[in-house]
């Protein structure tokens, strides 16, 4: 467990993060969104102590700190942050990194063999890296962090330069860390991926950090908050809502519409998309709001 107590950061008096208090638990994936710049590289430099905040301190497992050398050799042991490409050495191969990585934190050296049977690696993890295309790359570092096996591990854009097939492939990895009890933090521009996986994940805006979606556990899925259309023009639009002139309708920058359904009965449920067939509209769903139209609505909508 890794708890953030007030944790204040400022560069050329600027706030990027302000107060930051919260708690990260074994067997969770976290995810923190923001657009760039904003502060989420910050924070996970300041878990590991890269940077030292203004204000306020990491405490792990309720009891270890960053207060002297030799506690930050410990934490350093449970807490990873996955290594970028440019930590790669081109010269020596993938296979190498993966050895170096397994001694400096002392794991298991099974791992290495079923981490790069696990990660498709196989018929390159023997050449340098320096022969590796970009996706290889990040594979490897990926690996890397998989094979150093700590408590909990930081991930800045885990998913840089994946295929899609690799992207599925890392988020089912990541689902199998959690069921093992490790805390993954998870920086990433991927939202309908990051949502497939994430426990809670938290917006950064004005240095601080927002909770806007708890997935699970307790997440229902069958609440019906909206519905969501995608290809509403703008005359449709105005006859709903003379038809349903109650109803709070938004569109967002990314040009979906929200229908606001909250305490609609299903009979009232059932006009709304009696109303939208009508209208020949095709693409709408009944739920919730997806992680995009809530990224839209904290950082786009104008
Ligand atoms: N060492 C530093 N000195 C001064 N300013 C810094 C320093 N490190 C980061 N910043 C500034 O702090 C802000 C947050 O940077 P950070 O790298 O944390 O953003 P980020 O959310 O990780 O962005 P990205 O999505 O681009 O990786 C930026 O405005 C950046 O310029």
């Amino acid at each position: 467990m890794i708890e953030l107590k007030n944790i204040g950061v400022q560069f050329s008096g600027r706030d990027i993060l302000k107060d930051v208090s919260v708690m990260f638990n074994p067997g969770e994936i976290i995810g923190l969104v923001a657009p760039n710049g904003t502060g989420k590289s910050t924070l996970m430099n300041v878990i590991m102590n890269y940077i030292n905040p203004n204000n306020g301190k990491v405490i792990l497992n309720h009891e270890l700190e960053y207060t002297n050398k030799k506690n930050e050799v410990k934490i350093h042991q449970l807490v990873s942050m996955m290594p970028d490409q440019s930590d790669l050495y081109n010269q020596i191969s993938g296979k190498e990194h993966l050895k170096i990585y397994s001694s400096m934190w002392n794991s298991n050296r099974k791992l290495i063999e079923s981490t790069i049977k696990e990660l498709g690696m196989k018929s390159y993890i023997k050449k340098n890296t320096g022969t590796y295309s970009l996706g290889m790359r990040q594979r490897l570092c990926f690996a890397m962090q998989i094979v150093s096996d700590t408590q909990v591990m930081l991930m800045d854009e885990v998913m840089n330069g994946l295929d899609p097939t690799h992207v599925e492939l890392i988020s089912q990895i990541l689902v199998k860390k959690k069921s093992e009890g490790k805390t993954v933090i998870v920086a990433s521009h991927l939202l309908e991926n990051l949502e497939k996986y994430a426990d809670r994940i938290f917006f950064m805006k004005n240095g601080e950090l927002i909770l806007v979606n708890a997935v699970s556990p307790g997440f229902d899925e069958r609440e019906i908050t909206t519905v969501r259309v995608t290809d509403l023009t703008d005359k449709i639009k105005e006859k709903f809502s003379k038809e349903f002139p109650e109803r709070n309708v938004r569109t967002l920058s990314n040009g979906v519409t929200l229908i606001d359904v909250r305490e609609y009965d299903s009979g009232r449920l059932g006009k709304v998309v009696e109303f939208l067939k009508e209208n020949q509209i095709k693409e709408f769903s009944i739920g919730k709001e997806a992680l995009t139209d809530l990224y839209s609505m904290y950082y786009q909508e104008r």
